[in-house]
């Protein structure tokens, strides 16, 4: 038997079909990007078959009483992506849209994001196909319930951690918290992370993302020589990520020029407020209609002339479709998977820096573990304590990948899987197999 790792992974049998690449979706881009990595990880290639398959999928049904007293049944799911430097840890996602190929890439992403920033942890995501307009809270709080204690198999504070990601906010993680809690007969705080801070969350978790999408954007503005002062800012997505990321660059001097969400484009040349724009959003439940704006046709979002673009929705918004028409100098993704690679190239094409969602967004998770470390330890910082330990990793991290990306002469994105995935390929060659 050799022990010398051979140059190509050793990939005998063929993937199964939700792994196939065929079987397109985001699954497929991650697939890609994977592809796109591979050259660059030397020896470790023979380990990149370990990033095609999550270690673990889970589907379960989730039947609930509605309150006109009929039960409805819906599609959750868990993947733990890789657990190779720790436990899995992501978000869970409640929306109308969700797949488990967009499960499965979304955890691929957070194993590549924790990497790539260095936390201790794999990659894991969850998601229940529901749109939670339609459902009172009543039922979302039985919904939550449910699925967490049908998922309850396989998380817990040292196995998998779940957190807020689209549609689910620290309501819902109290109730996942509790949920857990009770089935297992102990209070566990560290089972999942953005909770309330009364109740074991960290000060700063809420804003985390958003902090480190600022961070990371003005760090690529200054080595691009664009100055923050009076920097047009285009956004689309107006949820955590979104309306946090747009008040800090407004609170740094960045003008907002537009923003989007699910209900349509606002616009004004002079400037939004994002502070008013998110008191008109509470009072109305929309951002159209906001003084001092105009409304836009959806598309022409893209065709908004800015400095900074930062999708912050959801993924495939950036595609060889509109890339082309991109006026922006740098992309800050807050959103996970808002680019195709095909758009990837023709940014690349026009000069556009893109900072991955991989790098971009990882201020949350960031925080996510602090607030895991402040659980296990019972002991809590401030708030200047976690923006500024917050504020260093992803400074650090920045500087580090765009050094990767110079030096290799890739984009950001390449850069960040380099060093992501030869850390996470150097544990699993570790660990080794077993038998
Ligand atoms: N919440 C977190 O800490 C993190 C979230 N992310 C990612 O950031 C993105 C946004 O997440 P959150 O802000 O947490 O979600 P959220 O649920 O708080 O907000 C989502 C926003 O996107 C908008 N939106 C939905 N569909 C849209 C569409 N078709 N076009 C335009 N806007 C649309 C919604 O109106 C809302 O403003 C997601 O891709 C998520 O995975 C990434 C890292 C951490
Ligand atoms: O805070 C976390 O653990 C994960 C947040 C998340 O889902 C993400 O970064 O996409």
């Amino acid at each position: 038997m050799t022990t010398e790792p051979q140059p190509a992974s050793a990939a005998p049998h063929p993937l199964p079909s939700y792994l196939d690449p065929q079987h397109l979706g985001p699954w497929g881009i991650f697939l890609e990007q994977v592809e796109r990595v591979t050259p660059y990880l030397g020896k470790l290639a023979y380990w990149a078959e370990t990033l095609k398959r999550p270690k673990r999928i889970l589907i379960v049904d989730v039947p609930i009483h509605l309150d006109d007293g009929t039960v409805a049944h819906f599609e959750g799911y868990r993947v733990q992506h890789n657990t190779s430097r720790g436990p899995a840890k992501g978000g869970v996602r409640y929306h109308q849209d969700v797949t488990l190929s967009e499960v499965m890439a979304l955890s691929a992403w957070m194993t590549v994001k924790n990497a790539a920033v260095n936390l201790p942890y794999g990659g894991g995501k969850g998601g229940i196909r529901i749109d939670p307009r339609n459902y009172s809270q009543g039922e979302i709080e039985r919904l939550t319930r449910r699925y967490t204690t049908e998922i309850g198999l396989i998380i817990g504070p040292e196995k998998d951690i779940p957190a807020p990601d689209v549609n689910t906010n620290p309501n819902i993680m109290a109730w996942m918290m509790d949920t857990y809690s009770m089935n297992t007969g102990k209070t566990s705080t560290g089972v999942v992370t953005g909770k309330p801070v009364s109740l074991g969350g960290s000060l700063g978790r809420s804003d985390a993302t958003g902090r480190g999408v600022f961070v990371t954007g003005a760090q690529a503005m200054q080595k691009l020589g664009i100055p923050l002062e009076g920097a047009r800012v285009a956004v689309q997505g107006f949820g955590n990520v979104g309306n946090a990321a747009a008040r800090i660059f407004h609170d740094h001097g960045a003008k907002i020029v537009a923003i989007q969400d699910v209900s349509g484009t606002v616009y004004s040349d002079a400037g939004i407020d994002p502070y008013r724009a998110l008191e008109h959003l509470k009072a109305t439940g929309s951002i159209l209609g906001l003084d001092g704006s105009e409304q836009l046709e959806r598309d022409q979002f893209w065709d908004v002339t800015c400095e900074v673009l930062i999708p912050a929705a959801l993924e495939n918004q950036l595609t060889e479709t509109n890339a082309g028409r991109i006026r922006a100098r740098v992309i800050v993704e807050g959103a996970n998977g808002p680019t195709t690679p095909a758009a990837d190239d023709i940014l690349r094409e026009q000069g556009v820096t893109v900072v991955p969602d991989v790098l971009a967004n990882a201020g949350g998770v960031t925080v996510s573990y602090f607030e895991w470390v402040q659980d296990f330890s019972s002991f809590f910082w401030t708030e200047d304590e976690i923006n500024a330990r917050l504020e260093r990793i992803m400074r650090e991290a920045f500087d580090s990948l765009w050094d990767v990306a110079e030096r290799h002469k890739v984009t950001l994105r390449t850069a960040a899987y380099i060093v992501a995935c030869t850390r996470v390929l150097e544990a699993r060659a570790l660990r080794g197999l077993y038998p």
